[in-house]
């Protein structure tokens, strides 16, 4: 397995939120930005000419709370929404999740520690609280879907959501590439979870690097250890663009 290699001025960065920038937490809320990374996001945005995107699960607004007060281009509920570099938010037709709501909720009032998370476009079941009801969630959410085309099931990292079928990580940094100031740049892509696969896959065709970030079977050509990893590879980065006779692109 490749250490990713750092970028040049040529690359376009896309991160994923949980688990790479932040470290996992019991809850969706408890999660900590660590000090010093919202002013590297922003120098990497700077130094990259506005080619760096939060490409997550999580809905655009949450992680503009998080990471305020910047606003980078970001794609949210696995690209069902897309913010690009121009501040224009692309949103999917919402799909009905009332029956999914109903039975994400009738299922964490019978049982301990679930926790139905309500995003715009997708329902996510966390177990993190109580892993052994790991397959009854699975099994509960599954059976909501059906066979109906509209909606994906995925598995996460101790969750399990509901999302309009048609989008994920990997169309949303297609998206990115087309448009300024992404295009014709060198992706690189980190993910932590099997929800990243899609966007490792994208990177990779694009000519860029796939960065696995943690354990865990994946089609990234490159891994680092976790989000401290990411940050110092972030800043080593930060540096080395910022260093004299780093060209310009
Ligand atoms: O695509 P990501 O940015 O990695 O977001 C994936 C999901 O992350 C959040 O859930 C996960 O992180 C929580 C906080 O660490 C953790 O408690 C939970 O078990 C994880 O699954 C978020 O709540 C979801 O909406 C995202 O889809």
């Amino acid at each position: 397995m490749q250490m990713p290699f750092l970028p040049g001025s040529d690359a376009a960065l896309f991160l994923d939120f949980d688990g790479t920038l932040v470290g996992i937490a019991e809850t969706p809320e408890a999660v900590k930005v660590p000090d010093g990374l919202v002013p590297l996001l922003a120098q990497l945005h700077d130094a990259l000419d506005g080619a760096v995107a939060i490409v997550s699960g999580r809905p655009v607004d949450v992680l503009d709370r998080f990471l305020a007060p910047l606003r980078l281009p970001t794609a949210g509920e696995h690209g069902a929404h897309r913010r690009d570099a121009e501040g224009q938010l692309m949103e999917r037709a919402p799909t009905d999740l009332s029956e999914v709501i109903a039975a994400a909720n009738a299922l964490a009032n019978r049982h301990t520690g679930l926790l139905v998370e309500r995003k715009q476009a997708a329902v996510a079941l966390h177990y993190r609280l109580a892993p052994e009801l790991e397959q009854l969630c699975l099994d509960t959410m599954a059976e909501t879907v059906g066979d109906r085309p509209e909606f994906e099931l995925l598995h996460g990292k101790c969750v399990v959501e509901i999302k309009p079928a048609g989008t994920n990580k990997g169309t949303a940094i297609t998206a990115y590439l087309k448009e300024p100031p992404f295009i014709d740049r060198k992706p690189f892509f980190f993910g932590d979870d099997t929800t990243d696969e899609s966007g490792f896959a994208v990177a990779q065709a694009f000519g860029g690097l796939g960065i696995k970030v943690g354990p865990g079977s994946t089609r990234a050509t490159a891994r680092v250890d976790g989000p401290a990893a990411v940050y110092e590879w972030l800043k080593q980065a930060a540096d080395a663009l910022a260093a004299p006779g780093t060209a310009p692109r």
